[in-house]
């Protein structure tokens, strides 16, 4: 069997997962001169307030890697939110070594090298458990980061992924970490009602994706290949694990 669904790609999880071809999948193309700038998510700034002791350890989950965040203080409200959510984890996807693609939503057809994803859960839900295939269940803030100069806030983390090299090993977080320091600067958002973008596929997401990339060094990249993965010909650097934009459907891209 495979260890991962990448395994036999994006476009057949439809077989297994019928609303990989439903009315609001995850990730898109933003097409800018499409987004609708909308006051009113001006007018109630996204708030974002994370602990610096909120983030527990990171495991190589087989598809991608994962901190995991207790989610003591960690919330979100505001902007398109109609309540608050809470961090539960962050991942990310990327592409191959060198090269530009990688991230899973795209701008203008644009590309990035890797896409990070801060998941959270309504609160007006038990747990994430029961919020996740909810209209409203998730939120999730993507972040691009293009490579260029290293990333100081990322390293404590990028350098934990050579001791997790295998799906299911674990490290703990030892340190305080604020995954706050993972935003750009500019706080400038698109936001659309989308989905997961791996199966199950709920489309439970209110994505918010950071308009502004951050910068992260070629090295901070490569620390991503330390994990690995199955693949078909045995074990391989995990590389590749992002879902293409899909169809848009109508819906409405709104921007700060
Ligand atoms: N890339 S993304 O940010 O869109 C994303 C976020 C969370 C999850 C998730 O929680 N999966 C586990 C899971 C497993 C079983 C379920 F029934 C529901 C979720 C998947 C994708
Ligand atoms: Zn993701």
């Amino acid at each position: 069997g495979e260890w991962n669904y990448y395994g036999r790609g994006p476009n057949k999880w439809h077989e297994q997962f019928p609303i990989a071809k439903g009315q609001r999948q995850s990730p898109i193309d933003i097409v800018t001169s499409n987004a609708k700038v909308d006051k009113a998510l001006s007018d109630n700034p996204l708030k974002v307030s994370y602990s610096n002791n909120c983030c527990q350890s990171v495991t190589n989950t087989g598809a991608s890697f994962q901190v995991v965040v207790d989610g003591a203080g960690t919330e979100i409200s505001g902007g398109p939110l109609d309540s608050t959510y809470k961090l539960v984890q962050f991942h990310a996807h990327w592409g191959p070594l060198g090269g530009d693609e990688g991230s899973e939503h795209t701008v203008d057809g644009v590309t990035y090298p890797a896409e990070l994803h801060l998941v959270h859960w309504n609160q007006k839900y038990k747990d994430v458990g029961e919020a996740v295939d909810k209209p409203d269940g998730l939120a999730v803030i993507g972040v691009f980061f293009s490579r260029g100069k290293e990333h100081a806030g990322f390293k404590p983390i990028s350098d934990l992924f050579a001791k997790v090299p295998r799906k299911a090993d674990k490290v703990d977080i030892s340190f305080n970490y604020d995954p706050a320091c993972l935003l750009p600067a500019r706080r400038d958002y698109w936001t659309y009602l989308g989905s997961l973008t791996t199966p199950p596929l709920f489309e439970s997401v209110t994505w918010i994706v950071m308009k502004d990339p951050v910068e992260v060094s070629a090295e901070q990249l490569a620390a991503l290949r330390n994990l690995l993965w199955e693949t078909p010909s045995g074990e391989g650097q995990m590389c590749n694990n992002y879902r293409p934009p899909q169809p848009l459907q109508g819906r409405l891209v709104r921007s700060t």
